[in-house]
């Protein structure tokens, strides 16, 4: 029975080998990435059992996607179908004045025709947190209405119910987010949600503080994360604040760091910790994560604590 369970798409993440341009790479970098299992991988990684559904057509694709999540220890447990695609996303990285681009390759992928009555419920009803994120909702209809019902199933069950906003432009309008993600909000209790989304989707002012106290008070969270990227993190629950800044880091890849955050920050809450002691580890986490290659955090919990101690160094030896 696994402590923290998540459901979301995973696709193949093809990026250029060498820094190349889509347009003329000939080799291509794969790997799996996609917001929830980059959650539960990362919760796994720190010693929180997770289990990660989802939907995959029953072909190479797909197994290659399954086969990769299984090996970071995490039960991987999708539906399998013959019908739709495996979905993909290229990620061309480069630094100023081009910056990173992703081109979307998931129209009609398998996990788009997710019902709930396809998985199992009482690993979800048994679980200490669910998690999903906004990116789930926007992929679909039918996968809004399977987002709604797994939140509520979860929540009515007294499973506590995690939700990161993670607006994605390519997906859908903020208007558009704004109408499917706030219906969500009642069965939510942990919202984690970048400064910028809370601004730009949710259609919010204020500094971090109003921001994270309005959602709070206005939808009822239990606990509202407000990320800031290199500005650090701030926590609003039951009332009282709780921040952290971000670790010092250097970036070789900071896709995913979002997605250790939470998958620490959840992880440290299961196993008891109090909010401030939670955000300092998924700051830790979030930092090793921009040092590693690809979406998943690929950590230890010993390598978080040493950055928690400021123990780190440039070799260890
Ligand atoms: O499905 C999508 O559209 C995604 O964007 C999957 C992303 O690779 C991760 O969710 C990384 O997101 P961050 O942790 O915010 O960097």
């Amino acid at each position: 029975m696994s402590d923290l369970v998540t459901f979301g798409e995973t696709m193949l993440r093809l990026s250029p080998a060498g820094n190349e341009r889509i347009e003329t790479a000939s080799e291509f970098e794969v790997r799996a990435a996609g917001a929830e299992s980059n959650v539960a991988i990362a919760a796994e990684r720190l010693g929180t059992p997770s289990t990660w559904l989802s939907k995959l057509p029953d072909n190479p694709l797909g197994r290659r996607v399954a086969g990769e999540l299984e090996r970071y220890g995490i039960d991987a447990d999708p539906v399998w179908t013959q019908e739709g695609r495996q979905g993909t996303y290229y990620l061309e990285q480069a630094g100023k004045p081009r910056g990173t681009n992703v081109v979307y390759d998931r129209a009609n992928a398998a996990v788009t025709t997710a019902e709930s009555e396809e998985f199992d419920l009482e690993a979800l009803r048994n679980a200490e947190v669910f998690f999903t994120s906004g990116i789930t909702p926007a992929l679909s209809s039918t996968l809004a209405e399977t987002t709604a019902t797994l939140l509520e199933t979860a929540s009515q069950s007294g499973t506590t119910t995690a939700f990161d906003l993670n607006y994605r432009n390519k997906l859908w309008s903020p208007a558009e987010a704004r109408e499917t993600l706030t219906a969500l909000f009642d069965s939510i209790d942990v919202l984690v949600v970048a400064a910028r989304d809370a601004r730009h989707v949710l259609d919010l002012e204020g500094d971090a503080e109003e921001l994270a106290a309005t959602l709070g008070t206005e939808y009822g969270f239990e606990t509202v994360v407000l990320t800031r990227g290199s500005a650090g993190a701030l926590a609003w629950h039951g009332g009282e604040y709780h921040e952290h800044d971000a670790y010092e880091t250097e970036t070789v890849d900071p896709i995913g760091t979002g997605d250790a955050f939470t998958g620490a920050f959840l992880a440290r809450r299961i196993d008891g910790d109090d909010v401030s002691r939670a955000l300092e580890y998924a700051a830790a986490t979030a930092a090793l994560k921009r040092t590693i290659p690809g979406d998943i955090a690929v950590i230890t919990p010993d390598e978080v604590e040493s950055v928690i101690d400021e123990q780190t160094s440039d070799i260890s030896r």
